[in-house]
Parts: structure tokens; C-alpha cells; sequence
């Protein structure tokens, strides 16, 4: 069973149903765990039933593992088809899975460049799509499109994560989605919004990844640390909630400021001797 919320009243997400991709680990894992505890029902997919499973274990009877590759199209309609049998509505879908791997660009292959923007900007589009049409679009009891929030996670640094180009590009369009069909869809109720998450130390970073650039990224964000995964579940859940209902088309930076700079403020180079920031004298 899910701990309590530290930040949100209990009951603030009571009746709400969320579908929310990459559940099994991470940050999908920590979301979901803050969405239960608030009252949510969530559905969470990923390619490998364990840790699905695993998740479900932590949280309780109002969560559900779906295997579903949301790259192919037919998984990502039977998975919408099933969550929608099952619990009859979809108020937030949460499209959280994603992933590249590190390569300089020019060793990126047709085929590596497509998986990942494939898994980012394509599966992404399915889910959004799908549940759009099956679940946001179609009217309720009142005759009126029921609509809906979209919540997508994409990536900070936005000037380029050196060594990611497909995902950097892949997550670039993925935020111009949520901007485009927030104009679009605003006629069906439809509030879409991305999080660009900074360096969060979960699983897959601290393993997936050369233990030197891993080593080295607490250092490269202003504040000086990794993010933690509740922070980012503490957002996922704020937008879920009454308190997100007049965002839409917004991206959410949650980086510690590193979509600004690289490192602590003042860098070796703008320091005097006394290792202050240096400043222009005055003139005159
Ligand atoms: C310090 C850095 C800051 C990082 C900031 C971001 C952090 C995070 O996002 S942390 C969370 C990361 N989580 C994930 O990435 C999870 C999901 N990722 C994956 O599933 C894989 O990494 C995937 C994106 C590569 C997709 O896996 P899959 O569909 O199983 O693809 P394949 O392994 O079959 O590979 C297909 C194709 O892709 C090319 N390729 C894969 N890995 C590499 C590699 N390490 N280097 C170069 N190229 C790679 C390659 O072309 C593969 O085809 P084949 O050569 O025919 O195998
Ligand atoms: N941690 C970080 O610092 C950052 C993370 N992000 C992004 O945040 C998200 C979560 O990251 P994090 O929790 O760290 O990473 P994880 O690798 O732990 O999470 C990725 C999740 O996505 C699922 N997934 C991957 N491919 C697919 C697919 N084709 N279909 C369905 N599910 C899939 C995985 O499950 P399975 O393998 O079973 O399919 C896994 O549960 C990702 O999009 C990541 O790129 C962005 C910026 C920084």
C-alpha cells in the first residue's frame, strides 16, 4: 500500500483513473505510487510484466500492469480497449516511458536514430492518439466530449544534451505536441503539458550510463544535486489535480536549474583570489 502524500491532502485524485507508460521503474514507478496514495486508479504499462509487477506490489489494489510496447500501434489500442473495460474512463494519461542510449552522433546508425525517437516522439504520439480518440474525445452522460490531461516527459537540458542527439531531438518534438494540440484540442477539454526533467538519480541513470558522466552529473546542475524521484512524482500529481486544471501547452522545467548552465555558479574561470565572482569595476 502506497505511503501517505507528504505535500498533497489525501483524496485530491479520489475517483480519477490514470494511465501511465514506463510504471515498472524510476520515475513511472515513483509517480505512480504518489498517484495511488492520492486516490488515483492507475494503469501502468511497460514492455516487461516484473517490474510492472514489482510496482503493483508497492501500491496496492488500485494499480494494474499492462504489458504494452508503446511503439506498435495495435498493443498501444489493446491496452487503451482494456484500461477503458476495466475501469470504465480515463481522466490523465502520464506518457512517461522513454530512454536513448549515449553515442556521439556520428556513430549513430539510421536504425539507432529511428529506435529512439521511435520509443519518444512516435510511441508517444500512439498513446496520446489513442487515448484521445477512445477515451478524451468521445461525449459523456452530458453529451459533451469528456476530455482530459496529458502529461509527457521530456528533457533538460533543451539546447542539446551532447551525446543524445536522436532523443534530444525526439523530446524537442515531443514538447511541440503538447503545445500544438493544446491549441487544437482545447475544444474537447483536452489540457496537455510536458515535465523536462534534469539529471534524476533513479536506477536505470546511476547503472545505464559511463560511471564518469554519472559521477559528474550532480556537479553540472546549479543546485548542485541529482533530482529526486518524488520530485518529480510531487509535479506529475500537481498536474493531475485541480491545481494543474489552467495549464495546457506548458513545459514544466524541473532541473535544478540546468536548462541555464552547466555547473556551479561561479565557474573556476570567474573567480578573484579570494574565490568570489568577478565583477567590473566602476568607472570614473
Ligand atoms: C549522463 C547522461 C544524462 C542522461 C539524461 C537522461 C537520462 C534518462 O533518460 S535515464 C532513463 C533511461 N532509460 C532508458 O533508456 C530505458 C529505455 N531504453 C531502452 O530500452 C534502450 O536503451 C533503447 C532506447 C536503445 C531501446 O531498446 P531496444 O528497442 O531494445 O533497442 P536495441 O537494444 O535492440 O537497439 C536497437 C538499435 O539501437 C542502436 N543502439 C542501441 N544501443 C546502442 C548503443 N549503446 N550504442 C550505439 N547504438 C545503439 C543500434 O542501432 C541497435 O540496433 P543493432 O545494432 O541492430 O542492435
Ligand atoms: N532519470 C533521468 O535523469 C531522466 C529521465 N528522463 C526520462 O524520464 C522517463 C523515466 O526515466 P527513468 O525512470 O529514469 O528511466 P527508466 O529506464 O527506469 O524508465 C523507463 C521506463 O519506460 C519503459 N519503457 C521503455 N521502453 C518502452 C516501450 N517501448 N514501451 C513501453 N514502455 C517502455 C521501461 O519499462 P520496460 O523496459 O519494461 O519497457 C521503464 O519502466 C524516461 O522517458 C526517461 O528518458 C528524462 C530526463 C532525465
Amino acid at each position: 500500500m502506497s505511503a501517505p502524500s507528504r505535500i498533497f491532502a489525501p483524496g485530491v485524485l479520489e475517483g480519477q483513473v490514470i494511465l501511465l507508460s514506463g510504471g515498472g521503474s524510476g520515475l513511472g514507478r515513483a509517480a505512480t505510487l504518489e498517484l495511488v496514495a492520492l486516490g488515483a486508479h492507475v494503469a501502468i504499462c511497460g514492455r516487461r510484466i516484473e517490474p510492472l509487477e514489482e510496482t503493483v506490489a508497492l501500491a496496492g489494489a488500485r494499480c494494474s500492469a499492462h504489458v504494452c510496447d508503446i511503439r506498435e500501434e495495435q498493443q498501444v489500442d489493446a491496452l487503451v480497449d482494456d484500461v477503458l473495460a476495466r475501469y470504465g474512463r480515463i481522466d490523465t494519461l502520464v506518457n512517461n516511458a522513454g530512454g536513448q542510449f549515449l553515442a556521439p552522433a556520428e556513430e549513430i546508425t539510421p536504425k539507432g536514430f529511428r529506435t529512439v525517437t521511435r520509443l519518444n516522439l512516435d510511441g508517444t504520439w500512439l498513446m496520446t492518439h489513442a487515448v484521445a480518440t477512445k477515451a478524451f474525445i468521445p461525449a459523456g452522460d452530458d453529451g459533451r466530449p469528456r476530455g482530459g490531461k496529458v502529461i509527457s516527459t521530456t528533457l533538460s537540458p533543451h539546447n542539446g544534451l551532447a551525446g543524445m542527439v536522436h532523443s534530444s531531438a525526439a523530446r524537442a518534438g515531443v514538447e511541440n505536441m503538447m503545445r500544438e494540440l493544446s491549441i487544437e484540442w482545447a475544444r474537447f477539454g483536452i489540457k496537455l503539458n510536458a515535465i523536462a526533467a534534469g539529471q534524476f538519480g533513479t536506477d536505470v541513470f546511476m547503472t545505464k550510463y559511463p560511471r564518469e558522466m554519472v559521477a559528474a552529473a550532480a556537479g553540472q546542475v546549479p543546485i548542485q544535486r541529482l533530482g529526486r524521484p518524488e520530485e518529480f512524482a510531487w509535479l506529475v500529481a500537481y498536474l493531475a489535480s485541480p491545481g494543474g486544471d489552467f495549464f495546457s501547452g506548458s513545459v514544466l522545467t524541473i532541473d535544478g536549474a540546468r536548462d541555464n548552465h552547466a555547473g556551479p555558479w561561479p565557474p573556476a574561470v570567474h573567480v578573484d583570489d579570494a574565490g568570489d565572482p568577478l565583477r567590473e569595476s566602476r568607472r570614473g
